[in-house]
């Protein structure tokens, strides 16, 4: 099947390259950024001698002609544009961005309008474990964020357990290429060396998006208390949950029946660390209890299951391919 990569001189963009260069069943045919002109060697010199494709200035019409299915790498706002005009050329999309990811009023509250309400029904939340069935049937995938993977693939095992009048907090360290390409104050080599801080303490985006997932999948309101932190380094993220159960249950058996069939997820004896699931899709989740208090500890490469690997596995379900094809499982270690 021919795909296209919008954004590809992007972190995410360039990760969708590495990975469908070696899909068996994917053909890259197009890739974008917004300005075109270049060969993908000149943008990414890394990828010198391994692939050889002209990347254009980003036209939807001109994917439409060579590709059944696009890939968007693209800030929020913009992806909204292409996947509009993409979807009614008959093109299937896979959208790494939060455009159709919540519903209309939580989107408008914490991102900006949105400009393509109608297509909003028709997403589906790109969490292959708990949204299988409806992938396979969808023509337009809303990629997760990279904490709410992190963190709905540890808490959302656990919600029929913990008492969710009590506080649960979520402390999310990233490594800063979470952050796009882009220069900010904060991605400073001066600034984030050596240093570690949280950074939109109880307001980030990916607040909601985590509590809207678990209403809807577990039929619970709760307060989620998230904190996120930036680590100087460029990829990974550990996700640490901190509740209370109602009871004292066993929460390693809730976990093993919980992803006993999951491909990727892995279920860890010991805590969690970053370089274990780095270069991969998989997941690595830990969990342990004191008495009533509960500690669930994951683990994830935030540009591969958090972005571009499982925005792939998520491509290959719409298709009727098998999730694990093309999908990297060795880790960059040590
Ligand atoms: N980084 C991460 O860990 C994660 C990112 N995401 C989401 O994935 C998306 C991409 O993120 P990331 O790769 O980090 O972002 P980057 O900032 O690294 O890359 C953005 C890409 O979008 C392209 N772009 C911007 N505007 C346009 C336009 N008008 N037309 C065509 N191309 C355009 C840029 O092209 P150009 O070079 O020409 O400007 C670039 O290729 C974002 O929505 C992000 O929130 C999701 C989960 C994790
Ligand atoms: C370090 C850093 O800035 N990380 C980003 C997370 C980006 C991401 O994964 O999510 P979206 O697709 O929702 O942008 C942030 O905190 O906004």
């Amino acid at each position: 099947m021919n795909v296209a990569i919008i954004g590809a001189s992007g972190y995410t963009g360039l990760e969708l390259v590495k990975i469908l260069i070696n899909h068996p069943k994917f053909n890259i045919t197009y890739i974008a950024n917004s300005t075109g002109e270049q060969n993908v060697q000149d943008l990414h010199p890394c990828l010198k001698d391994v692939i050889d494709i002209e990347v254009s200035k980003a036209d939807a019409k001109e994917v439409s002609k060579v590709a059944d299915l696009a890939f968007l790498a693209l800030p929020h706002k913009t992806s909204m544009f292409f996947a509009k005009e993409l979807l009614e050329l008959g093109v299937k999309v896979v959208d790494l961005s939060a455009d159709y990811r919540l519903d209309l009023e939580t989107y408008e509250k914490h991102y900006c309008p949105h400009e393509d309400k109608e297509h909003i029904k028709d997403s589906v939340y790109g969490l292959p474990e708990y949204y299988g069935e409806e992938l396979k049937a969808s023509n337009l995938v809303a990629n997760p964020g990279c904490f709410p993977t992190a963190a709905l693939l540890a808490l959302l095992p656990f919600m029929d357990v913990i008492d969710a009048d009590a506080q649960i907090f979520i402390d999310a360290k990233t490594g800063m290429s979470g952050a796009g390409k882009g220069l900010k104050e904060i991605t400073h080599f001066g600034h984030l060396n050596e240093n570690c801080h949280s950074y939109n303490p109880f307001k980030h985006r990916h607040m909601p998006e985590i509590e809207e997932k678990v209403k809807l999948l577990k039929d619970v309101d709760c307060q989620i208390n998230f904190v996120p932190y930036l680590l100087p380094v460029t990829r990974g993220m550990i996700v640490s949950v901190f509740a209370t159960l109602k009871e004292e249950v066993d929460v390693k058996e809730i976990l093993n029946n919980a992803y006993n069939d999951s491909e990727f997820v892995r279920i860890r004896e010991t805590p969690v660390d970053l370089k274990s699931t780095a270069g991969t899709n998989y997941c690595d989740i830990f969990v342990d209890r004191n008495k009533k208090a509960l500690f669930i500890n994951s683990s994830i490469d935030n540009l591969l299951r958090g972005a571009s690997s499982q925005a792939v596995v998520n491509a290959n379900i719409m298709c009727g391919f098998e999730e694990g094809e093309g999908i990297p499982k060795i880790a960059y270690v040590p």
